[in-house]
């Protein structure tokens, strides 16, 4: 029953990794934590700057009438008037909480406060605001346009979680298909047809002659997810043969597929129910669009391995880096969080080996032109996010593109030859969220694989990362490399080890009954309470807050 519940062998090596899921989800259960801090609870990670309105989607022109309409814009049910208005995708997907306009560069140097308290009073602007903002020659990203106007907003990304929007059908499905079709690799090409009849526009243009060669390569990318589609059937990804394809075409499929597994994920996890505007996990959600499809959840490990191994690398990046210029406390504080992180991954590339990438492959292709085309695709992807017709979709489809392109920046860029490139504010407060999407999406999963383990009535199966995360102690969760170790076989105990184990146990025991005799009165009164208001709720109707206590005998491990 276990791999039922088990979309994937918790013990397998993610293919293109070099770690196990079980490896993965034990380093989340130290990382998720140190993340979530990170994110929340410093303004230089929890602020973003995008230009949401004033970029034009360059994929589909507004005289084909597709932005305009149907592929932008928000869908909605068809009976969508029957619902309460703010439980509507279009009310969904609009954004929220403060919004500050980039100040230009005058502002910035005599200002104290460059955004003029905008975001609101507490907020630590020098942590926030950044002077230079260009991508370099070495990006992912994608510059933004010069003129001040173009410069975007700062939006809070706490008030803007990733969750259930509404925004689906058409639009949706052409933009994860133009997204995909980014995955075509340059190879000689005749057919064109397969591009479908979008038409490819501004900074497409220019890409009108790979699109050509690319044509002939999405077949046999289109080949290639025919084979993982049949291979879901019973069979997990890391039996899977990558045989004609090239490894970095594989990975920019990967990352791709990695992403929207996180945000199907999320969007799952934290799914409306729009009849009862009741907001929790949609475990059905989940089975459609995840359970179902093994190799969508080892592209989401795949993506936390490359990622973490990113994180991994900044560390001494971090250390030197200023991340709140008018504010020393902030700023130490902030750097802290930054190495808790960076810390708790391993240096070397125990989870993912880069160095095996854009070396010259058995097609001939050099290492350098296939990073030039891998860079091109990630420009584009982020292109395409800006014919995405949901703003909070567009927000964090930006920021994890942009998160992606930073961990490649990492990556391929980051190595003792030369002296590693300055990361914007920008490209590290993306890649961190980025990072803490992914590790959230992860722990998300083994929730999800707990719920279905409780629908079938079967023991909950060992990948949930959520069970491993208690038992982190304190000891563990001191941060060093050496926090890393992977799973060794337990060692033969010998007669008096074995005795002094059982002492142990007794002794557990003890201490625990006793503990429950102290206990008592307080759990009789919580329980009393408890009982109580679900009684009143019953008696007035409402409807009753489900119990917070049970009767169960406790594990060996819990003593
Ligand atoms: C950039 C972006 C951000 C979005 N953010 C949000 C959000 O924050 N909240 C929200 O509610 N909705 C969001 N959406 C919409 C959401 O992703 C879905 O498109 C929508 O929920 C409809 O889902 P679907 O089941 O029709 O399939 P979709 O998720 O739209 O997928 C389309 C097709 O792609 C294939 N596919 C699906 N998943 C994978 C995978 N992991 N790997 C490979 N192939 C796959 C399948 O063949 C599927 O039929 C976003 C969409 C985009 C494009």
């Amino acid at each position: 029953s276990n791999v039922a519940i088990c979309p994937v062998e918790p013990g397998a090596t993610v293919s293109d990794a070099c770690a196990s899921y079980a490896d993965l989800d034990k380093l989340n259960a130290r990382l998720n934590p140190a993340l979530h801090d990170l994110v929340t609870e410093t303004d230089f990670f929890s602020y973003y700057r995008l230009n949401l309105y004033n970029k034009k989607c360059p994929f589909w022109s507004d005289d084909e009438g597709l932005c305009g309409n149907i592929a932008c814009a928000v869908t909605t049910l068809e009976n969508e008037e029957d619902i309460p208005e703010i439980w509507r995708a279009e009310e969904l997907s609009r954004l929220e909480g403060p919004k500050a306009h980039h100040p230009g560069k005058k502002e910035q140097r005599e200002l104290e406060r460059p955004l003029q308290g905008e975001l609101g009073e507490n907020v630590g602007e020098s942590c926030v605001v950044e002077y230079d903002d260009e991508c370099d020659e070495r990006d992912y990203c994608v510059p933004e346009d010069e003129s001040a106007s173009a410069k975007g907003d700062y939006v809070s990304l706490l008030d803007n979680p990733e969750r259930f929007t509404g925004y689906a059908g058409e639009g949706a499905h052409q933009i994860w298909e133009a997204i995909y079709r980014e995955n075509c690799f340059s190879k000689p090409s005749s057919s064109e047809q397969s591009l479908g009849s979008v038409a490819i526009g501004g900074p497409f243009a220019g890409f009108s002659g790979m699109q050509g060669q690319a044509a002939q390569d999405l077949k046999s990318v289109m080949k290639e997810h025919g084979r993982q589609q049949a291979s879901q059937v019973g069979k997990v990804e890391d039996n899977m043969e990558f045989d004609d394809e090239c490894l970095e075409k594989r990975v920019f499929y990967r990352v791709i597929s990695g992403m929207h597994a996180s945000i199907s994920t999320h969007l799952c996890y934290d799914y409306l129910n729009q009849s009862t505007g009741k907001w929790g996990p949609n475990l059905e959600c989940y089975k459609q669009r995840l359970h179902t499809h093994p190799e969508r959840i080892s592209n989401l490990y795949f993506n936390y391995a490359l990622m973490a191994r990113a994180a991994g690398k900044l560390k001494d990046y971090v250390q030197d880096y200023t991340f709140c210029t008018g504010d020393p406390k902030q700023d130490k504080r902030t750097k802290n969080m930054a190495l808790n992180v960076a810390k708790t991954i391993p240096a070397g590339p125990e989870i993912f080996d880069e160095s095996v990438m854009f070396r010259e492959n058995p097609l001939g292709e050099t290492g350098i032109s296939l990073k030039e085309d891998f860079r091109n695709r990630f420009r584009n992807v982020s292109r395409i996010m800006d014919c995405v017709g949901c703003d909070k979709c567009r927000l964090w489809g930006k920021l994890q593109t942009a998160g992606y392109g930073t961990a490649l920046k990492i990556l391929f860029e980051f190595n003792n030859e030369q002296p590693a490139p300055a990361l914007k504010r920008i490209e590290l407060v993306a890649f961190f969220n980025t990072l803490d999407k992914v590790s959230n999406a992860i722990k998300a999963l083994g929730d999800f694989q707990r719920m279905l383990a409780e629908e079938k009535g079967v023991p909950v199966p060992g990948i949930v990362a959520d069970e491993k995360q208690q038992d982190v102690t304190q000891e563990e969760e001191e941060l060093d490399d050496d926090a890393w170790e992977k799973p060794t076989p337990k060692p033969k105990l010998t007669t008096w080890q074995e005795t002094k184990h059982e002492i142990y146990v007794v002794w557990s025991v003890t201490k625990f009954i006793l503990k429950s005799w102290i206990e008592i009165p307080q759990t009789i009164f919580i329980v009393l309470i408890t009982e109580l208001c679900r009684l009143w709720q019953r008696w007035l109707g409402l409807e009753i807050t489900p119990r917070s206590w049970e009767f169960r005998l406790p594990t060996v491990d819990q003593l």
